[in-house]
């Protein structure tokens, strides 16, 4: 996959505020970075589109994906699976616009190994009780899931401690000094 500009990846914890931050980036450059859409067998929260946010799809057709190749990382989490296909990458490349990932740990992991040369930016609670607000606030989790959540989340914050893990962290305590920290991050070294 030849590429001028690298992909950004954008990961943290659930509830922690990728989405909020990244839509706020697309809306203010929309012609120089793209979402990759991810594919996932959740069902869409209110709101979501499909092709918007994700592509919705059934498990089957997730596995069919796989199974032909077509993802360049993906992973089950909360009982759903996710995934980056090569196809979102390279439909927002061929629009001349840098891609920007919103993906877990599991796949920065396997991105780590495959031929993307990506930078990594971990998006960080305040704190471990702050995410959990978040995340009740929201209202779409149920306890179970919230629950999940917040142990992936303790696991995500040690694999970040870990030195050359990322190219760049950004604390989302307030949202307006973490949105300029990413796009920051987001502009410099394309
Ligand atoms: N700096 C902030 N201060 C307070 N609330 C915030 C902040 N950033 C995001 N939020 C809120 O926290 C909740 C979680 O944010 P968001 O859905 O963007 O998280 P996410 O990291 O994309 O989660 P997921 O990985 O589960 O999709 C939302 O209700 C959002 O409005």
């Amino acid at each position: 996959m030849a590429s001028l500009r690298r992909p950004i990846i954008l990961f943290g914890p659930s509830g922690v505020g990728k989405s909020t931050l990244v839509k706020r980036l697309m809306q203010n450059y929309k012609d120089r970075f793209g979402f990759s859409v991810s594919h996932t067998t959740r069902q869409p929260r209110p709101g979501e589109r499909n092709g918007v946010e994700y592509y919705f799809v059934t498990k089957e057709e997730f596995q069919k994906l796989v199974s032909e190749n077509k993802f360049v990382e993906w992973a089950v989490f909360s009982g759903n699976m996710y995934g980056t296909s090569v196809m979102a990458i390279d439909d927002v490349i061929q629009h001349q616009k840098t891609p920007l990932l919103d993906i877990d740990m599991q796949g920065v992991m396997q991105v780590k190994k495959s031929e993307l040369n990506a930078r990594y930016l971990f998006i960080a609670p305040p704190s471990v009780e702050c995410l959990e607000q978040r995340l009740r606030g929201r209202g779409t989790e149920s306890e179970e899931s919230i629950s999940k959540r917040l142990a992936q989340a303790i696991a995500e914050i040690e694999y970040s401690k870990q030195p050359g893990n990322f190219d760049g962290i950004v604390v989302n305590d307030n949202l307006d000094t973490a949105y300029k920290q990413l796009e920051q991050f987001c502009l410099k070294d394309e």
